[in-house]
């Protein structure tokens, strides 16, 4: 048996079983060194105490499977990397050789083979075993796809055929567990046979109840509708069934009337059959609507595109406030799709052909798509997808379902009455996935050129043609988008406005247009540019502007009433602080210029990006007598606590030379000290890497008693090494320090490119230092001796 030791990757709520094809996402990166671990890491379930019958080592599945990363697929953070993988075998663990910062296990490498399968298996346990699997896979998948369903039925190695089947299956946690950890085969493939039998009979039991409350429905609706019939056929001159063969006779002539493709009417005719053959119960009703639905879908109607540049760019300057490099983004893209049309090319290999719009809320995603939609002549239509977990949403019910109806596409396709509108998949990073499938893979269906085509809802089961389509979609943070998802997006980010920008689209497109919307003209009210200002920094707390947008509105609104109740006497209203008070209340939020200048060892500014732009985050930490262990509160995540032990590892490493740099005379014992560090605003949730050069400068400070300057904010990640590596949000953190009344700030050297986005008149009232290293971060940070902090083994990092 060969043994391994091997870097872990824990995984929680789920089992990665040999054979698979897989994209791994590492974290852990300054810790990991795929030379020095020949590109293995060992994928290990996470198994909680309520879980029984589970062999365990600590918090770990005892059983895991041993991955090799192929190669890199592209970078997220710098520490932060995706990669392909292949799963290969499964490992025992042996022990956990280290613990922290991270685990690594000594292992045992099984060999699944099976010498010679003949001996241990008749063909009918084989054959049982895949004709199982194909059931439960057609039930519970809705459409497995023919290929898959092949693959099973051809393959002969058992063992892959066995995490083949499991790997598929949704069965519980616990159960996937124990799959993983039998190592006899025998034992396991009783139990896969076991749990794919339970499925199967639960749907049977499932189906049979489902068909039994539809039947005493249609019975119950029957009774109805003869009692109905009785009555009116006791009226002069009325006939039920007179009135039924009208039904079907107008049902006739609408058909004939549609213009539908040929094979769509051999359909709609054969349904039409049945409800002349039917009565008038439930299942003429489900029929009747199924026929509704495909008269009312657009099978040949297109509305005609105007594709011209210029009515595009005037359209999207008319509807939008700034924006240059997003509109250039818009009209690039619309101009390769306008010469790719002209000379006929279709060839794109599903790369690049949706544009995604992202970033914070309400800073134009959605509006910039309805202008699209406009200066394209094509009508618009939203989904949203917040929250959508289920891949009948997007691809429809079986119509074999109780309550089935077809999925979003199709219902946007027949709302807009043509088959090329612009539909905006709004909020794509908000879709997740669960056992009733993967609304992501859908969706990579519906925006793959090739494929859409022929796209195929579950309720309507007739291909639908949807590659004349313009799909734009949306999102806030682009890292939970799937991968394979966001391979097919063109992203086009849109930053955070600053407040002079705010000021403007306030002026130029939200008065005029709220205005308009409550019915009054600019002699009825005035709203000073010094009121905009205070609606934006004090009643308003977003990066965007739709707050802006709604309390504009609430003035208006209120204006209005005044108006109509009292139009004889009524005066121009020009708004002032106290008309703002009695209409909006007192501001909820602290002035923002207000941001405490503390300067006390161990605290510390850092700068954070929220959806609500960026933010100046207090950092502070104390020390106190104890064992060497640390505290970290505030409601953070697990990349945020992980920045807290790198800062902590990159001190104790490097002690020696920041004690002689800073002069300290006093001796720290770092076994015989508790670090407490909080975050405040313990409320809310934080994440990400980027506080790391923050958490570091705060604990040297407090080790050391210098000071850090407490005009000073500053974002960065850091390494073990102390090399200061780049993070996102420039733009909007440095607009939050600046509007935080701090106008000097510490940022990486590699995020220099992103200054551009910061307007001029901004940056050239700030100090903004670019940092490669931890010790220049401490240099310009630390009052007192910190301008010494020249280390020696950072200066040829
Ligand atoms: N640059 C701009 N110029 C003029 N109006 C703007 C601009 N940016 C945003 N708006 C207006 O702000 C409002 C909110 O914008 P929108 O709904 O498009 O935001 P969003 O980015 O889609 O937000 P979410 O992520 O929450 O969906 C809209 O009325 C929009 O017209």
């Amino acid at each position: 048996m060969k043994k391994i030791n091997v870097f872990v990757v824990p995984i929680h709520g789920t089992v990665l079983y040999p054979y698979q094809n897989l994209k791994l996402r590492l974290t852990d990166l300054q810790f990991y060194d795929a030379k020095v671990n020949n590109n293995y890491v060992a994928i290990i379930p996470v198994v909680d105490q309520q879980i029984d019958g589970i062999q365990r080592i600590q918090r770990f599945s005892q059983y895991g499977t041993l991955v090799r990363l192929t190669s890199e697929d592209y970078t997220v953070y710098a520490s932060n990397k995706i990669y392909q993988a292949f799963s290969f075998a499964r490992i025992k663990i042996d022990s956990i050789i280290k613990s922290t910062p991270y685990y690594m296990i000594s292992a045992e490498v099984l060999s699944d083979e099976i010498v010679d399968e003949q001996t241990l298996w008749s063909s009918q346990i084989i054959d049982n075993l895949k004709g199982l699997a194909k059931q439960y896979l057609e039930q519970f998948q809705m459409n497995p796809s023919p290929q898959f369903l092949q693959i099973i039925q051809e393959e002969k190695n058992i063992n892959k055929l066995f995490f083949m089947i499991a790997t598929n299956a949704d069965f519980h946690y616990s159960q996937k567990l124990k799959l993983l950890q039998i190592d006899d085969h025998n034992t396991k493939i009783t139990l896969l046979i076991q749990y794919l039998k339970t499925k199967v009979e639960e749907f049977a039991q499932t189906k049979a109840l489902e068909q039994k409350v539809s039947k005493d429905l249609m019975q119950q609706m029957n009774k109805q509708a003869s009692k109905t019939n009785n009555q009116s056929a006791n009226l002069p001159g009325f006939s039920y069934k007179k009135q039924k063969n009208n039904d079907i006779e107008k049902l006739q002539a609408k058909v004939k009337e549609a213009n539908l493709p040929d094979h769509v009417r051999e359909i709609v005719e054969q349904e039409m059959q049945k409800i002349e053959k039917g009565s008038m119960g439930v299942d003429s009703n489900v029929t009747r609507n199924y026929i509704d639905l495909i008269l009312q879908l657009p099978w040949n109607q297109q509305v005609e595109e105007t594709l011209s540049i210029e009515k595009c760019k005037e359209t999207l300057d008319a509807d939008h406030f700034g924006l240059t490099k997003v509109k250039e983004r818009i009209l690039q893209f619309l101009a390769v799709k306008k010469l790719r049309k002209e000379r006929k090319i279709t060839d794109s290999n599903g790369q690049g052909s949706i544009i995604c719009f992202f970033g914070p809320p309400g800073v134009g995603k959605t509006s910039l798509g309805q202008s699209i939609a406009k200066s394209l002549n094509r009508p618009f239509y939203r989904i949203a997808l917040g929250g959508v977990s289920d891949e009948a949403q997007i691809r429809g019910h079986r119509r074999t379902y109780v309550g089935a109806f077809p999925g979003s596409l199709i219902q946007a396709i027949k709302k807009v009455k043509c088959k090329n509108p612009v539909i905006l998949l709004d909020e794509i990073d908000k879709l997740t996935s669960n056992h009733r499938g993967d609304p992501s893979s859908a969706l990579l269906e519906v925006l793959d050129p090739e494929q859409n085509s022929h796209f195929m809802d579950n309720y309507l089961n007739i291909e639908f043609d949807l590659s004349g389509v313009l799909f734009i979609a949306t999102a806030n943070q682009l890292e939970t988008i799937q991968p394979a998802l966001r391979d097919r997006l063109e992203l086009i980010e849109i930053v955070g406005y600053t407040v002079k920008e705010k000021v403007a689209i306030a002026n130029n497109y939200l008065i005029p247009k709220q205005l308009q919307k409550n019915g009054l003209v600019n002699e009825q009210v005035t709203i000073p540019q010094e009121i905009i200002h205070s609606i934006i920094k004090q009643h308003t707390n977003e990066a965007g502007v739709r707050q802006l947008e709604r309390v504009i509105a609430k003035i208006y609104r209120n204006i209005a009433l005044k108006y109509v109740t009292d139009q004889q006497n009524f005066k121009t209203i020009v708004v002032d602080q106290e008309g703002l008070i009695e209409i909006l209340g007192p501001s909820m939020l602290s002035d923002k210029h207000t941001t405490p200048l503390i300067s006390i060892p161990g605290v510390c500014k850092g700068l954070a990006w929220t959806p609500a732009g960026g933010k100046v985050l207090m950092i502070e930490s104390v020390k106190m007598e104890g064992k060497g262990k640390f505290e970290i509160t505030g409601m953070l995540g697990d990349v945020m606590k992980e920045s807290v032990r790198t800062a902590i590892g990159w001190i104790k490493a490097y002690w020696p030379q920041i004690k002689m740099l800073s002069k300290l005379n006093s001796h720290v014992n770092f076994d015989a000290l508790d670090i407490h560090i909080h975050f405040p605003a313990g409320a809310t949730p934080k994440d990400g890497p980027s506080a790391g050069v923050a958490i570091t400068t705060a604990i040297v400070s407090l080790l050391t008693g210098l000071k850090v300057k407490s005009d000073i904010a500053m974002t960065g990640e850091i390494t073990l090494t102390g090399r200061v590596l780049p993070v996102g949000g420039i733009k909007e953190k440095i607009l939050g320090a600046f509007e935080s009344g701090i106008f000097s700030v510490i940022i990486p050297h590699r995020n220099k490119a992103n200054l551009i986005d910061v307007e001029a008149e901004i940056r050239e009232k700030m100090s903004i230092h670019l940092v490669k290293t931890i010790d220049q971060v401490l240099q310009i940070a630390l009052e007192g001796n910190g301008p010494n902090f020249k280390m020696i083994n950072l200066a040829n990092l």
